[in-house]
């Protein structure tokens, strides 16, 4: 097997029926070692079952699913256990040596060494977010799958958190695919940004812009036009609408 089969993730024909509804429809999806993909989609169009179905959260689907062994799942809710502390979460299930040193540099990663032995109910709902992708990190995940990861922050928290997704990303390099509605942060982050529709993956937009990315530029806001357009949102709406 090639390093890009093992390190990458290849979908062939995927479907996901429930009951009578056909969610998934035959989806066909590459992710190359390394890259970071953005989906969006309409509410409901599938994007949590096509995540789920990468996670190996869900095997009741038809089709082919390559997906590397090292995964990682960041969900919109932290997820974490609050009788737990902080570093404790962090490396939950994991074996081995050092597991406290371990904790400690991922938090470091994301900010938050001082925090190690804090509970989780005492910190806000930025820093859990950061405690879960330390918690994402620390498993050195090939394939990182983040479900709307920022969706419940204050647009403040969601900027910052965006830009250490960007950070880690740069410095660990493993394939993403980021479910969200937010066109914007699509942009900012992603390599390739597809649209699930239909059951499909229905468009795929290239989003060749040099990193960091600034909402500015002309060819950002022509992208985001497209995205919105073919989301189906009125071309005159802003991006916010849209969340
Ligand atoms: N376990 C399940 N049993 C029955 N129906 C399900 C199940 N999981 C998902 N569905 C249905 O499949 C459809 C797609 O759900 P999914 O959560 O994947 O959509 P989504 O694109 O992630 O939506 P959203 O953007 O609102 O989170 C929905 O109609 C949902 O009700």
């Amino acid at each position: 097997m090639t390093a890009a089969l093992r390190n990458g993730v290849r979908v062939r024909g995927l479907r996901r029926v429930f009951g009578d509804r056909t969610v998934l429809d035959g989806v066909d999806l590459d992710i190359a070692p390394g890259e970071f993909v953005a989906l969006l989609g309409a509410s409901g169009s599938g994007k949590s079952t096509l995540l789920r179905a990468l996670a190996g959260l869900d095997g009741s689907g038809s089709g082919e699913v390559d997906v590397p062994g090292g995964r990682a799942v960041v969900y919109q809710e932290h997820r974490l256990l609050p009788w737990s502390r902080v570093w404790s979460n962090v490396v939950l299930g994991l074996r081995g040596r050092d597991l406290r040193e371990r904790a400690e540099a991922a938090l470091a990663e994301v900010g938050l060494a001082a925090r190690a032995d804090a509970w989780p109910l005492t910190l806000s709902g930025g820093e859990s977010q950061r405690v879960a992708l330390a918690r994402a990190l620390v498993r050195t995940p090939d394939l990182l799958l983040l479900d709307e990861p920022f969706g419940a922050l204050d647009a403040l928290t969601r900027l910052n958190a965006q830009a250490l997704v960007a950070d880690l990303w740069a410095e660990h390099r493993p394939a993403v695919l980021l479910v969200t509605h937010d066109v914007e942060e699509a942009l900012l982050l992603a390599d390739r940004a597809l649209l699930l529709a239909g059951g499909r993956i229905a468009r795929e937009y290239t989003v060749g812009l040099p990193r960091p990315r600034s909402l500015d530029d002309p060819e950002f806001i022509a992208l985001r036009r497209d995205l919105l357009d073919g989301l189906g949102v009125r071309a005159v709406a802003t991006a916010k609408e849209t969340r």
